[in-house]
């Protein structure tokens, strides 16, 4: 599995006022927007393209533009959808579709609630975005998924993962023949007791959207 972290001072610098448990959710959002828009420049990296053909005021001259199919962008709700729009400022032909997911936080095990996603992913490049691994749980259960519907080029764009989270994912994808890359921002010391990434920014769904 590749696993790309970005090192980058302004993503450094986004990244610890998005942890700052002082920041409020209007800032916290419009943070989280910021740092998939430059994370997406790595994700985005092997996108594919085509040639194509164009004039300048000076001369022919050969381009390129994205390749059909277009790529498609999948947020894991609720916290993934705040990057949702810096992502499609950067690929506003992609399509969108949808992953509800939600963790216990007594047991840690994931269940799906909400699906919306073409039926067949079959050479499509998917870019899953969820602003936090952590065990890894829901990660997996995405891949898993995506896999069934096809899904062969998978990229997952991440603001923060604990060691723990990234080693599970690697350890579900020995077995596969399907390329699994994980673009994050950071990787943090390690999960608490809680599954609380340490030192985290708490919980991204309620600091993007309220607790619930
Ligand atoms: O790696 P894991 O241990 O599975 O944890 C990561 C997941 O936890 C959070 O979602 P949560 O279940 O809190 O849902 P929410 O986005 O609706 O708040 C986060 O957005 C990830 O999807
Ligand atoms: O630290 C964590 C772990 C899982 N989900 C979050 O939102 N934060
Ligand atoms: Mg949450």
């Amino acid at each position: 599995m590749d696993v790309h972290v970005a090192d980058h001072p302004l993503i450094a610098h986004k990244l610890t006022y998005l942890r700052d448990k002082r920041t409020d959710s209007p800032t916290f959002r419009r943070l989280a927007d910021e740092l998939v828009t430059l994370l997406a420049y790595e994700a985005t990296r092997e996108v594919r393209t085509e040639p194509f053909e164009i004039e300048t005021p000076v001369a022919a001259t050969t381009g390129i533009k994205l390749a059909n199919p277009k790529p498609i962008i999948v947020p894991i709700l609720r916290a993934g959808l705040g990057m949702l729009e810096g992502m499609v400022r950067l690929l506003p032909s992609a399509e969108v579709g949808f992953l509800g997911m939600i963790r216990d936080e007594q047991t840690l095990q994931v269940s799906a609630y909400a699906n919306r996603l073409p039926e067949d992913l079959n050479g499509r490049q998917v870019f899953v975005l969820d602003p936090m691994l952590a065990t890894g749980n829901t990660l997996v259960m995405a891949i898993d998924y995506l896999r069934t519907k096809g899904a062969r080029d998978i990229t997952c764009v991440c603001l923060l993962a604990a060691p723990e989270g990234i080693k599970h994912v690697e350890s579900e994808m020995t077995d596969s023949d399907i390329p699994v890359k994980i673009v994050v921002g950071t990787i943090d010391e390690r999960l608490n007791e809680k599954g609380y990434i340490v030192p985290g920014l708490g919980d991204a769904g309620d600091r993007l959207y309220g607790v619930v």
